[in-house]
């Protein structure tokens, strides 16, 4: 649907091996030999170059932390130069939208650059971001989460950002240099496309892509986003589906100043009382949200949907081991992955202005903010979900008849997408998968969202894939976050190998 219709020159003549398609000729086989033997022969270099990167502590979520984020910018500019990419490009995207607490912050830059201006060749835009979730040591790590620690026993580097998503970033670099150094052109144009906002909700991106839609990124065949995770830890997939997510925050303001409970306790409206109230209202512990009329825009199951579960490699023990728990609501493999892929869910993900030290501080907090987000599934409307979620916050504080305010915002929102997993991307994707792993990948949606990628589709007309490096117990957002050494090798081989089948596929 979103092709040109150029046509890669086809090159290869002698098949080598022949499955239930053809996969290989003895000139691709000499060139993965290269390719692969300098990336086996670089990892030193690319674990060197990851360490460096997570030691900047590039968390977009934190207002005080926006230095780090632009220096992990430049040491990526360097970087990019170091290797030879050229047309290398910091977008600014001005200041930050409200809720904002210093109204002068500037956006992180975005980060262009190139590899090959060859007309003759397709272009792939491969997209990342190198902001990273907020950590500290004593979250529970076991180690300092921006000090990356190359784990020799368990063969893993563990370290905020390693596979969420300065892992795979770094990748795509690595993989030009392991080109370079093995004497293998690069058989696409590339254009990177990294961001430092993702994890805020990629604030100013969409703008960006639809100004350079006719500029830098003319002539974009296709987008490749490796930002995301197998299911589980041992089958590689390819990912033709994410859920969006609506972010919201609800503040409930009452006395001028934070109080002694003591003095104060019985006497006033508290804000948090009120909050708490609101927010137990939203969701109930089986997980159903209770905010009428958002589950009546879900797009039912249907048979053909259905039966794409029967077949995908997951159980109850792969999701009791990535949490660490048996902590599930469903048992069986279909109701877990449902609910992970296409069924909305809601999370409270915490308060701010409340008291949460350690001890025992008597105190009234005078303005307190619940951060909640619901994320989104087909077909739910991000702004009808807003009004609803609105009125719901505003109805259930209306009957507490508290003499607080309370008011309920949209922080972000970022849409669901759904791709079809069968387009030339998908196809080059998983012929690459077999030729690094030996298997077949399984075709798999995501609970999470990447908000940028129906961006990328929409602006540029043209497929997006999701082509994962790390595993499903990788711990994204959590404790100890790490990477494989085999995964990023892995995907490293699997980047470099899609690059070539795409370029000789016949469509986009
Ligand atoms: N690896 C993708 C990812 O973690 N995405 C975030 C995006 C987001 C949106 N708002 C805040 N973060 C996710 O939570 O899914
Ligand atoms: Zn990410
Ligand atoms: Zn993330």
């Amino acid at each position: 649907m979103f092709c040109n219709l150029r046509r890669a020159p086809r090159s290869f003549i002698k098949v080598l091996e022949v499955s239930h398609r053809t996969i290989m000729t003895t000139e691709l086989q000499t060139k993965f030999d290269k390719i692969f033997g300098r990336i086996d022969a670089l990892k030193p270099v690319f674990i060197e170059r990851l360490g460096q990167a997570i030691e900047i502590p590039a968390v977009s979520g934190d207002e005080t932390m926006r230095p780090h984020v632009v220096k992990k910018a430049h040491f990526l500019v360097e970087q990019l130069a170091k290797i030879g990419f050229s047309d290398i490009q910091l977008k600014h995207l001005g200041v930050q939208p409200p809720p904002v607490q210093n109204p002068d912050l500037q956006l992180p830059p975005v980060v262009l650059s190139r590899f090959g201006n060859d007309p003759a060749k397709k272009t792939v835009l491969v997209y990342g971001h190198y902001d990273v979730q907020p950590a500290a040591l004593e979250d529970g790590w076991s180690s300092e989460p921006f000090k990356m620690v190359v784990d020799e026993k368990q063969q893993l580097m563990r370290g905020r950002g390693t596979t969420d998503d300065t892992g795979p970033l770094t990748g795509w670099l690595n993989i030009v240099q392991a080109h370079k150094e093995a004497g293998i052109e690069l058989p696409v144009n590339l254009i990177t496309c990294f961001e430092g906002m993702e994890e805020s909700g990629s604030l100013g991106l969409d703008g960006l892509i639809a100004r350079e839609a006719q500029g830098y990124f003319k002539g974009v065949d296709a987008v490749c986003i490796s930002d995301n995770y197998w299911l589980g830890t041992k089958k590689p997939v390819l990912t033709y589906g994410l859920r969006g997510v609506n972010y919201y925050e609800t503040t409930i303001e009452g006395p001028a100043a934070d109080l002694h409970s003591g003095i104060f306790g019985g006497v006033v409206a508290e804000p948090l009382v009120d909050l708490v109230q609101v927010l137990s209202s939203l969701v109930d512990s089986k997980g159903k949200i209770l905010i009428d009329g958002v589950n009546e825009m879900v797009a039912p199951v249907t048979d053909k949907e259905r039966k794409l579960y029967e077949n995908i490699d997951f159980s109850l023990d792969d999701l009791n081991a990535s949490t660490g728990s048996k902590t599930a609501l469903y048992e069986k493999k279909e109701d877990i992955l449902m609910h992970r892929w296409r069924y909305p869910s809601l999370s409270i993900h915490g308060l701010e202005g409340a008291f949460s030290s350690a001890g025992a501080k008597t105190v009234i907090p005078a303005k307190v903010h619940g951060k909640f987000s619901i994320r989104t599934v087909p077909d739910m409307d991000s702004a009808k979900l807003t009004k609803l979620v609105k009125e719901h916050c505003d109805r259930v504080f209306a009957k507490l008849s508290s003499p607080n305010t309370c008011s309920t915002e949209l922080v972000h929102d970022g849409d669901y997408w759904i791709s079809d997993p069968h387009n030339a991307s998908f196809t080059a994707a998983a012929k690459a998968t077999k030729v690094v792993y030996g298997v077949e990948p399984d075709f798999t949606r995501e609970g999470g969202s990447i908000p940028i990628t129906l961006t990328f589709q929409d602006e540029l007309k043209c497929n997006v894939l999701l082509l994962p490096m790390g595993r499903g117990d990788d711990g994204a957002h959590s404790i100890n976050e790490k990477l494989d050494i085999s995964n990023f090798i892995g995907g490293m081989k699997v980047m470099s190998a899609y690059l070539h089948y795409y370029a000789e596929s016949a469509e986009n």
